[in-house]
């Protein structure tokens, strides 16, 4: 029987089998963030450990940190506290470590692949659930918790239970005007938020081959919001093209070497799978969330669902729920849906793709009077990209708040950014969670040309609305 992408990978990296259903495996790359860290390192130290190869580790500095004034000490206390440990233990135990401040910061996820520190066929982990981004590379990455972080520090190793093999057929091209995003909600409101429970997602289907490497990232970034363990996509042209111009990578021959065995790193014709769903992506239509978990996502076009749509118990009280909680009526159209807050960034859409679309729905227009509009890049890099391509006056112009630092901000309000109680946000960010962007916050979760017309509009809409 042949081996899927994922198997092959997994085999590849087994330093030997634990029991039934765990192997121990070797970690190629660690990324590290200042939350879920610091306790890691204090049991290393306490045990009188050292981090076995800080070459394959890399550190940034993206949940708490500022947006604005990061040239001062950061206000608060608990960011001003973790910040300040992560770069203490990358001193101590020679950790590279990106800053606040350096060319090279951002959100875990972005910064990644920007140094070109994930290649196909890798395994990549991180204190971050978010991490399944980086499948978009071919790779096999996913979060793991504080004390695997720890293990990994000290062995460079991982005890993982074998993941079970999920494909997910997309047949079909996007529409114009429809993305990533969309078609990542449309395909969690298919199978819901536990429908990859356990597996590694495999995308597949000639309608990737048209994605971007940003947009298949988005596609990987929200694996995670179906309950998967991975999310990834076989590498190909798009992958080596986008990778060739990254730093440190192999050159002439080598180069040459490397891109022949990523060849090889695609699942069998037989292989099979555990779990098989196919989307058409021509039938996806821009979509919006409406409820608290990013399955309770609707076309734009569409309504607020009533509990009863919902044949599932479960299903319906969690609708009852999420719309006592959302304010929202059954049967309103979405696009009567009016917020005061657009965020656009974090690390499903705050890469450089991301910024172009909205600037070119932000040209020439102005944010509505009564929003604010926040647009923060995901990375230093991007921002510089942006500025370089004149977006940031673009922004500026229409009326938005471009920040000047790069980081998660408003997608988790783990920093300085979050919205008051009752606040109404659309944000192109993947979680819509009870209070994820403050307490008391109502997120509608949406891509980034919908963001940038809904900050326009006022209410949800599409740019062909304005
Ligand atoms: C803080 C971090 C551990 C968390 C995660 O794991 O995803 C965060 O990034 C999030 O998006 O909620
Ligand atoms: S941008 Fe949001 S989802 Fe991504 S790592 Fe940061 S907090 Fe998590």
């Amino acid at each position: 029987m042949g081996l899927t992408l994922a198997q092959k990978i997994w085999n590849a990296h087994v330093v030997r089998p634990m029991d039934s259903d765990s192997d121990l495996l070797y970690v190629d790359m660690q990324l590290l963030h200042e939350v879920n860290t610091p306790q890691a390192f204090d049991d290393l130290r306490a045990a009188g450990r050292r981090v076995r190869r800080p070459d394959l580790n890399v550190g940034t500095e993206d949940h708490n940190t500022p947006t604005v004034a990061i040239d001062k000490v950061i206000r608060d206390p608990a960011g001003r506290r973790q910040t300040t440990m992560m770069r203490q233990n990358c001193e101590e135990f020679g950790i590279p470590l990106h800053r606040l401040g350096d060319d090279t910061q951002g959100i875990v996820h972005v910064i990644g692949p920007e140094l070109g520190l994930c290649r196909p066929g890798m395994t990549i982990v991180c204190c971050d659930s978010h991490t399944t981004t980086l499948g978009a590379f071919g790779a096999l990455a996913f979060g793991i918790g504080t004390a695997q972080v720890e293990h990994v520090l000290a062995t460079q190793t991982l005890v993982s239970k074998r993941p079970r093999d999920m494909a997910v057929n997309i047949t079909g091209h996007l529409r114009p005007g429809v993305t990533a995003k969309d078609l990542v909600l449309a395909l969690i409101a298919q199978i819901g938020t536990g429908g990859g429970q356990g597996h590694v997602i495999e995308y597949r289907g000639e309608a990737l081959r048209d994605l971007s490497m940003e947009a298949r990232m988005t596609l990987c970034n929200m694996s995670v919001e179906a309950g998967s363990k991975a999310g990834l996509i076989a590498p190909d042209k798009m992958v080596y093209g986008y990778l060739k111009s990254c730093p440190g990578m192999p050159q002439s021959a080598d180069w040459e070497r490397e891109v022949a065995h990523w060849e090889t790193l695609r699942s069998d014709d037989d292989a099979v799978f555990d779990k098989e769903v196919t989307i058409d992506a021509s039938t996806v239509l821009p979509h919006v969330s409406w409820g608290t978990n990013p399955g309770q996502s609707v076309a734009l076009d569409g309504r607020v669902p009533s509990p009863l749509d919902f044949d599932d118990p479960t299903e319906r009280v969690a609708a009852e729920r999420a719309l006592a909680y959302m304010e929202l009526k059954p049967g309103m159209a979405m696009r009567d849906i009016s917020v005061d807050t657009v965020f656009i960034g974090s690390c499903t859409n705050g890469r450089i793709e991301d910024l172009r679309a909205a600037a070119t729905v932000l040209r020439d227009r102005k944010v509505a009077r009564d929003v604010h509009l926040m647009i923060v890049p995901g990375s230093a890099k991007v921002r510089m990209q942006a500025i370089a391509e004149g977006l940031d006056e673009v922004f500026r112009e229409a009326g938005a708040d471009f920040r000047p630092a790069a980081g998660c901000s408003l997608c988790a309000a783990l920093n300085e950014d979050r919205l008051r109680p009752g606040q109404r946000a659309a944000s192109t960010s993947n979680r819509n969670f009870e209070g994820r962007q403050g307490k008391g916050s109502r997120t509608h979760l949406v891509s980034p040309p919908v963001a940038a017309a809904t900050a326009v509009a006022g209410r949800l809409a599409l740019p062909t609305d304005l």
